[in-house]
C-alpha cells in the first residue's frame, strides 16, 4: 500500500472542486479496492468505523462540455453518455442516458464506437411486452415472463442509470489522514464514495433519481453509504472501455460497472434462463433468453458467470457478499449438481488433442506444424488424413460428454457451452476433409454453434474484439515458435534454414 500521499492535507478539498471541471489527474491507485472487495468472499468489514472528525468532501455540479474529448487519459470527469442537453427531460431521449464517473480515455472510447450512440433495439412491437418487474417471495423484486419468450429473444435493452469504475481508482488524487487504520481509510473512502455517487444521482433526472435510490440495497450493515450500496448490489460489469492495469497493483479492477433501473432487478440464478452482455453501439445492457421461458416463469440471470461450472459450496461462497443463499435446482440439489460440474472442470481442461488440431490446415487437412510430442516432433505437412481424423474423434468424445452434462444442468447459454460446441464443430470439420459422409454431420455441428453465437449478438463490445485478437495473437504466437522450432530442427540436420 502506498501511503505517502496521505500527508497532504489540501489536496481533498482542492480535488473534490476539480471532480466537475474534469481536471483531477490520478497519479495514485486506489488504496482499497472497495468495489472489488465488496464482492470478494467475506465482503466489507462489518458495520462503521469511527473517523473521528473527518468528513467526506462534496463535490460541485458543473455542466460540462458534452463534445469536449481532449482530456487527459487519466483525467476522471462526471460525463452524461449519450450526450444530451442541460436540463434534458426523459422526454427528449426516451432510451435514458447514463451518468457517468469516467476517465478521458473512456469516454473517448465510448464515443469512438462506430454508430454510437444508436438507439435501443426495441422488442417486437407486435407482441406484448415480455417481462413485468414484481415482488418475489423471499427475494425482494425480481423480473417474471408475461408471455412465452423463444429462445434467442431480446427480453430488454436498457442504458444503465449510472457508470462508475468498478474500483475506485481515482481516490488516490485525494487526501486522508495520515494517522488512518486501514479499516478508517476504507470507511473515509466508502464515506467519499457516496458523496461522488450522490453527486452523479442529483444530476439525473428526478424520474431516474428516484428509481436508483428504490433498488435493493445489500450493503445496509457494513459502513457503505446508500447510494453506494445500491451500486454495489445492482451493478454489472460494462464488457467494455477498461482502463490499464495499474504497475504494481494488478488486482485493482480495470472494469467499468453500470446500475439498471429494471435488469438490476433480475435475481440470481446458477442455473439462469438468460445471457446478459453489453453492446458499445447503443451504451446498453441487453438480455436474451438462453432457453425457451414459459409464462408466468421468473427471469434469471447469474451473478458469477465465470463461476457457473463450480461446485455448490463454491458458488456459494462467491454468492455471499448479496446477502442471500441460492436456492436454484442446481444448489437445491447439490449431490446430483456437483458430481456434474467436478466432471466439467475436467472435460473442460484444454487438450492435447485439441492443440495439434490448431494446426491441421483447414483446406488440406494436413498438419501445418505441431508442438513436441512425447514421441517426437511432426513436421509441417505430415500429418496424415488418418491421424487428423483420430485428432477430430479424439476432441469430439469428450466434449459430447461435456455437452451431455452441461444441457442435464441447463447451461445452455454459458461461455463453457460455446467452448465445447466450438470443440465438437472443429473435428467434425477436420474429420470431414477426408470424409464426405461426415459432411453434414459437421454442417449441423456448424450450424449449431452460429445459433449458440446468435445469443451474443448484442455483444458488440470490446471484450469480444478482445478475444478475436487474442486468438490472433495466440495463432501468431504458435506458427513463430514452430518456425524456429523448424529451424533448429534443420540446423540440426544440417540443412540450410
Ligand atoms: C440485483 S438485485 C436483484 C433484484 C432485487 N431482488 C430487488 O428487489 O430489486 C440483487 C439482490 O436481490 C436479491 N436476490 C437476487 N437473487 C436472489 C436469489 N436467487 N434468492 C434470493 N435473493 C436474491 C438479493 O437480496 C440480492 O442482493
Amino acid at each position: 500500500m502506498k501511503r505517502g500521499f496521505l500527508n497532504k492535507p489540501n489536496a481533498l478539498s482542492k480535488a473534490s472542486t476539480e471532480y466537475s471541471s474534469n481536471t483531477v489527474k490520478s497519479q495514485i491507485p486506489a488504496v482499497i479496492n472497495l468495489a472489488d472487495q465488496s464482492k470478494e468472499v467475506g465482503g466489507l468489514k462489518k458495520g462503521r468505523v469511527d473517523v473521528g472528525d473527518f468528513k467526506a468532501q462534496g463535490y460541485e455540479i458543473k455542466p460540462n462540455d458534452g463534445k469536449k474529448l481532449d482530456y487527459p487519459d487519466d483525467a476522471w470527469i462526471t460525463s452524461t453518455q449519450p450526450t444530451q442537453k442541460l436540463g434534458a427531460t426523459l422526454a427528449d431521449d426516451p432510451d435514458g442516458w447514463a451518468e457517468c464517473f469516467i476517465s478521458g480515455r473512456a469516454k473517448r472510447a465510448i464515443v469512438s464506437v462506430p454508430g454510437f450512440p444508436e438507439a435501443l433495439p426495441r422488442p417486437d412491437p407486435s407482441r406484448p411486452k415480455p417481462y413485468k418487474i414484481v415482488e418475489t417471495p423471499g427475494k425482494g423484486m425480481g423480473m417474471f415472463a408475461t408471455r412465452d419468450i423463444e429462445w434467442g429473444e431480446l427480453i430488454i435493452a436498457e442504458r444503465p442509470l449510472l457508470v462508475i469504475p468498478s474500483a475506485i481508482r481515482y481516490m488516490g488524487a485525494l487526501a486522508f489522514p495520515a494517522n488512518f487504520t486501514r479499516d478508517q481509510l476504507q470507511q473515509a473512502q466508502l464515506d467519499q464514495m457516496e458523496k461522488l455517487i450522490e453527486m452523479l444521482v442529483n444530476r439525473m433526472p428526478k424520474e431516474n433519481q428516484e428509481a436508483y435510490k428504490k433498488l435493493a440495497n445489500c450493503h445496509q450493515e457494513d459502513g457503505s453509504g446508500p447510494l453506494f450500496g445500491i451500486s454495489m448490489t445492482n451493478s454489472f460489469a460494462l464488457g467494455d472501455y477498461y482502463e490499464p492495469e495499474i504497475p504494481g497493483y494488478p488486482e485493482v479492477a480495470t472494469r467499468y460497472s453500470g446500475t439498471c433501473n429494471e435488469i438490476s432487478r433480475v435475481n440470481h440464478s446458477c442455473r439462469p434462463n438468460t445471457q446478459g452482455d453489453w453492446d458499445s453501439p447503443t451504451f446498453s445492457f441487453q438480455l436474451r433468453a438462453s432457453k425457451p421461458i414459459k409464462k408466468g416463469e421468473e427471469i434469471t440471470l447469474t451473478y458469477i458467470s465465470d463461476r457457473v461450472v463450480e461446485p455448490t459450496s463454491e458458488r456459494q461462497r462467491q454468492l455471499a457478499s448479496y446477502g442471500f443463499t441460492c436456492t436454484c435446482e442446481a444448489c437445491s440439489n447439490p449431490e446430483i449438481s456437483d458430481p456434474r460440474s467436478n466432471a466439467l472442470k475436467e472435460l473442460l481442461k484444454p487438450t492435447f488433442n485439441l492443440m495439434m488440431m490448431d494446426w491441421i490446415n483447414p483446406t488440406t487437412g494436413k498438419g501445418i506444424g505441431a508442438p513436441a510430442t512425447s514421441s517426437g516432433t511432426i513436421m509441417p505437412g505430415m500429418m496424415s488424413m488418418g491421424m487428423a481424423n483420430q485428432l477430430g474423434q479424439n476432441t469430439i468424445e469428450p466434449a459430447l460428454k461435456g455437452l451431455k452434462l452441461l444441457e442435464e444442468e441447463g447451461l445452455y447459454g454459458s461461455m463453457e457451452y460455446g467452448d465445447l460446441l466450438g470443440r465438437v464443430m472443429l473435428g467434425y470439420n477436420v474429420i470431414a476433409l477426408s470424409s464426405k459422409e461426415k459432411r453434414w454431420e459437421a454442417k449441423q455441428w456448424n450450424d449449431k454453434y452460429k445459433r449458440y453465437k446468435e445469443l451474443f449478438k448484442s455483444a458488440r463490445n470490446a471484450k469480444r474484439r478482445k478475444e478475436k485478437e487474442c486468438e490472433e495473437v495466440v495463432k501468431k504466437n504458435e506458427k513463430e515458435d514452430f518456425n524456429k522450432l523448424v529451424d533448429e530442427m534443420k540446423k540440426k540436420m544440417n540443412l540450410r534454414a
